[in-house]
């Protein structure tokens, strides 16, 4: 069995990432949540472990910066020549967060109307979903609406993370990115979505976002199989109740007969 090599330092998160905008920030606590934090110090791996991955998929009108924001973070390049996604491109990233081994598949989808219908096929079990706009473009801002609701369509709304993302940042005036960030802030709100805006040519808040990404991701998932577990053994503790109950009829009625 193929060992991973370990997780690079600077891919190491011990403390919850705050978010970006109180203003639009849905998980408003300071640390992670105790139980997941226990979990993971007791590395109940049987708990723990097999929640290492989860699936992150970025949507977003063409050209709005996708690709360059995934290979910022993932590979710490930026190239300012356009090349279309074609259906989707995938990106592994490798996290170690409270002292477990933790990975974000990101799906990086096309935004070309002609390559839509690839890529939503690619939507469904996504645990967080990235929307993507150009800052300096409102319509991209308008147009997320529609993208959420095609990534909803084969997600379950309840479960999963939403992220509504502003990218070239260095590209607005502070004058223009203060009117873009109150307007995308109400979107972000109507979505039940986390706001942030990043520059992926500048590197600002691209790692960041990711950490928060992957440790939002990484506790709700942790939280879900604790829930599971407690659940499960709730069943065997019920189960066993009732048997409890037919070995007390037993005892009532005739030990020596129905309770070997
Ligand atoms: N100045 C600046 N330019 C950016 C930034 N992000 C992307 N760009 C430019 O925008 C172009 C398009 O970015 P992509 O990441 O390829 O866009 P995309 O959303 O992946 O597009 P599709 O794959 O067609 O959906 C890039 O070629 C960059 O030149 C940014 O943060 N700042
Ligand atoms: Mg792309």
């Amino acid at each position: 069995m193929s060992v991973l090599p370990p997780v690079r330092r600077d891919r190491i998160v011990a403390e919850l990432p705050q978010c970006f905008s109180k203003e639009s920030c849905l998980h408003t606590r300071e640390s992670f949540h105790s139980k997941v934090t226990s979990a993971c110090k007791q590395q109940r791996t049987g708990t723990v472990g097999r929640y290492r991955i989860s699936k992150v998929i970025v949507v977003g009108d063409l050209s709005v910066g996708k690709t360059c924001l995934i290979n910022r973070f993932c590979k710490d390049t930026f190239d300012k020549n356009y090349k279309a996604t074609i259906g989707v491109d995938f990106e592994m990233e490798r996290f170690e967060i409270l002292g477990v081994p933790f990975s974000l598949q990101l799906w990086d989808t096309a935004g070309q109307e002609r390559f839509k219908c690839i890529a939503s096929t690619y939507y469904r079990g996504a645990q967080a979903i990235i929307i993507a706009f150009d800052l300096t473009d409102v319509s991209t801002l308008e147009h997320t609406r529609q993208w959420l609701q095609d990534a909803l369509k084969e997600n379950d709304a309840s479960s999963v993370l939403l992220f509504l993302v502003g990218s070239k940042k260095d590209l607005s005036s502070p004058s223009q990115y203060a009117l873009m960030e109150k307007d995308a802030i109400k979107v972000a709100k109507e979505m039940q979505a986390e706001y942030w805006s990043v520059s992926s040519l500048t590197g600002e808040n691209v790692k960041e976002f990711f950490f928060r990404v992957a440790s939002l991701t990484f506790e709700s998932n942790v939280l879900a199989e604790l829930e599971k577990t407690y659940a499960r053994r709730i069943g065997e503790v019920v189960r066993i109740n009732s048997n409890d109950r037919n070995v007390y009829q037993c005892t009532k009625k005739n030990k020596s007969t129905c309770c070997q």
